[in-house]
């Protein structure tokens, strides 16, 4: 990550502590409805994992955060384009240095297709470093006549079916920010050690299998590595390239854990989560007055919220009022996830009416959780055409209501998994039964990212 030096790293002494604990309304949450919340108050481990996670160092920093809303605050206006992309839930033992890498570089590779094809400074994000809770439709799971607890994520509980493994255990709040320090630490590493040097862009396609996305992508970095050296020969500066800015993310889902990592930065004496750079409130939980929109209201983070199908217009213009109260520029992100089914019709008369309230949000697309469904031989899946259709139809209705499409958010991983059905070389559901490694939704793999940058980079410069 490349940020500009920041003297004001939030402040973790226990004075802030303190500050933090007082903090008017930070607490208001706690006497509001909550949804998907995991049930481990009387745990004898809770109060032990929350004092912990209250003295840690925070993950991320105030300074880095406010760079952070000012990049957002670019892509709102159409001056950047934000790739948000990680697993749909990261696990414990899957924070490896391959796995860990093979996703950075692929984030890499697909944003340097876009700023290549769009000619727009990419905003490079991660679902990563904390991505560690899930949401469930159900509380429960049966499997041969066995009724357990539903795996809610590594932060929560075991994806092993055994009572012990899914008994809801706060200890793995404290686990779940070692690793995503850990991660962070590699990625920071990754992003600021030369691994992201633009020279490397060849590099990064190396150890991944021979495809079309792969021959493809392995053009355009040629055409790259041409005008590096034509420029290198007229003796330009190449410190910028070094180096990238990469932030983190994830789904504010277990207020405990976001609430513990609150800290006040001393700078402004106001409340950030340091739990990661960007934080968004998934679809299940963002009615107006719950729990979760009413913490992430205090927080100066830049907040996301999930929009599907059944939103209303004066839903997201209540969310707007709620959240984004000042109207500051990167503040917030609305990202939708229709399916594509429904985007053509259903996102026109939120964008519209958001536009004609002066509010000036960042649109993003999630072509994932709106196309989900069940393959014949019974796995989570999408099917890769869906998901393109989707995020083509987000870039139909952006074109023709003159609105910027800001970004795009997805579920992905830099291995060679077989979990979303198409693609150029395309996944079949038998390959479903060596390749699915994902313990919730399905994830594109590594072409299939590629591809679907292809594809968004042509939208953006308006070739396709
Ligand atoms: O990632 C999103 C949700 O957690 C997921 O789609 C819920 O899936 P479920 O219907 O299998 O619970
Ligand atoms: C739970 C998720 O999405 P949504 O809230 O949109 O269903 C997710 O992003 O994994
Ligand atoms: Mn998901």
């Amino acid at each position: 990550m490349t940020y500009t030096p920041v003297d004001n790293a939030v402040d973790s002494s226990s004075a802030a502590r303190q500050g933090a604990a007082d903090y008017p309304g930070l607490d208001d949450w706690r006497s509001l409805p909550i949804a998907q919340q995991p049930s481990w108050r009387d745990h004898p481990g809770y109060d032990a994992a929350i004092a912990e996670l209250s003295m840690v160092p925070p993950l991320v920093f105030a300074g880095e955060v406010d760079i952070l809303r000012d990049r957002l605050a670019a892509a709102a206006q159409g001056k950047a384009f934000l790739l948000q992309g990680g697993d749909c839930a990261e696990t414990f033992d899957g924070a490896t240095a391959d796995k860990i890498s093979a996703r950075v570089k692929t984030i890499l590779q697909m944003a340097v297709v876009l700023t290549y094809g769009a000619s727009l400074p990419v905003i490079k994000m991660g679902r990563m470093a904390g991505q560690f809770a899930k949401p469930r439709s159900s509380n429960d799971e049966t499997r041969a006549g066995q009724t357990l607890p539903a795996y809610r994520g590594d932060m929560v509980n075991g994806y092993d079916f055994t009572p012990e493994s899914r008994e809801h255990n706060p200890a793995r709040m404290v686990r779940a920010y070692h690793t995503s320090a850990s991660t962070l630490n590699l990625i920071r590493a990754f992003t600021q050690g030369g691994f992201a040097d633009l020279r490397l862009v060849h590099h990064w396609n190396k150890g991944f299998t021979s495809n079309p996305a792969h021959s493809r992508y392995e053009s355009l970095a040629r055409e790259i590595d041409r005008a590096v050296r034509f420029m290198d020969a007229c003796g330009a500066d190449f410190e910028a390239l070094k180096r990238v800015e990469f932030f983190a993310s994830h789904e504010a889902l277990l207020l405990d854990y976001e609430r513990a990592l609150t800290r006040i930065d001393s700078r402004t004496g106001r409340p950030y989560d340091t739990s990661g750079h960007f934080l968004w409130i998934g679809e299940r939980t963002r009615d107006l007055d719950s729990a979760h929109v009413d913490f992430l209201s205090k927080v100066r983070n830049p907040i996301g919220v999930k929009l599907g199908p059944n939103t209303k217009p004066e839903d997201a213009l209540a969310l707007i009022d709620k959240l984004d109260p000042e109207r500051e520029p990167g503040r917030l992100t609305f990202i939708t996830r229709m399916g594509a089914q429904n985007i053509r019709e259903k996102l026109p008369p939120l964008v519209e009416r958001v536009t004609a309230s002066g509010a000036q949000v960042l649109w993003v697309t999630d072509p994932m959780h709106g196309n989900t469904v069940t393959s014949p031989n019974g796995y989570k899946t999408r099917n890769f055409d869906d998901v393109m259709d989707e995020v083509r139809g987000f870039f139909e209705v952006h074109s023709s209501l003159g609105t910027f499409p800001g970004g795009l958010h997805v579920e992905m991983t830099g291995d060679d998994v077989a979990e979303c059905l198409g693609g150029a070389d395309p996944v079949d559901q038998e390959a479903f039964l060596e390749g699915y490694e994902s313990v919730c939704d399905p994830r594109l793999n590594h072409m299939q990212s590629l591809e679907m940058a292809f594809l968004v980079a042509g939208a953006l410069s308006r070739k396709d």
